[in-house]
């Protein structure tokens, strides 16, 4: 985790409208990036349940007992033969358009993206058998967030070369080729991270019940 980023002077770029200045100086709101998969949609919960209906009677891992982010590599350590199956789930058409939203992520979203001084992006990761992925995410996104989320749609598999103060994100380790991110990472709770202990300076969203509020607000003071 690093400092706050400078001041951007880019006023240009800056959507019509949203233009920031006054206490925090000209360019200085807040960014603020939400991952996908385990932040805005029900990753976890759709591959369970994608599972049980294409593999009924398959043993499989439960949400409760999920530890680590891969369930590839959960499965594959208690239950190898299953391995292979799960990514087939992932991988098939209309698996990411079909998942939920994760509860109060769209209202946090539409809420966050109207306040002063900030800019919010969704930052995914795409699978890398990326169809149909990348499209079905764009497509979950247009049809749970609407176009104006559409254009703020980040897609790397490097995020740690993305400039921003937050990144909300259920992976416990984000790595990439810059070593030191601009963004703090906030673990947001899932069933695969919720039993890691964070050790202060790193902090938690619980769920979008909790209060990202707060995080927000504490990053503009710094
Ligand atoms: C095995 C596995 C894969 N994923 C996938 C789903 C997405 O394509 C990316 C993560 O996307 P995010 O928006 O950056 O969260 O990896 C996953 O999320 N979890 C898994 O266990
Ligand atoms: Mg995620």
């Amino acid at each position: 985790m690093s400092g706050p980023r400078p001041a951007r002077l880019s006023m240009q770029q800056r959507p019509p409208g949203r233009a920031v200045g006054g206490a925090m100086g000209w360019g200085a709101a807040l960014r603020v990036l939400a991952d996908m998969d385990g932040v805005l949609a029900d990753f976890e919960a759709g591959v369970l349940r994608a599972f049980l209906a294409r593999f009924p009677g398959e043993p499989r891992a439960g949400l409760a007992g999920r530890r680590g982010w891969l369930p590839k590599e959960q499965h594959q350590a208690k239950i190898p033969l299953c391995h292979a199956k799960i990514v087939s789930v992932y991988e098939s058409p209309g698996f990411f358009l079909g998942l939920d939203p994760i509860p109060g992520a769209i209202e946090a979203m539409k809420e966050m993206i109207q306040m002063k001084d900030t800019e919010v992006f969704i930052c995914t990761s795409p699978l890398r058998k990326y169809e149909p992925c990348i499209p079905e995410k764009y497509k979950w996104v247009e049809k749970h967030l609407g176009p104006e989320f559409v254009d703020r749609l980040i897609l790397t598999r490097d995020k740690t070369i993305v400039s921003a103060d937050l990144l909300f994100d259920d992976k416990d380790t984000i790595q990439g080729v810059e070593p030191n991110p601009s963004w703090e990472h906030i673990l947001f709770t899932c069933c695969h991270n919720k039993h890691l202990e964070l050790k202060p300076p790193h902090r938690r969203l619980q769920s979008w019940a909790d209060d990202w509020r707060a995080i927000l607000e504490s990053k503009r003071r710094k």
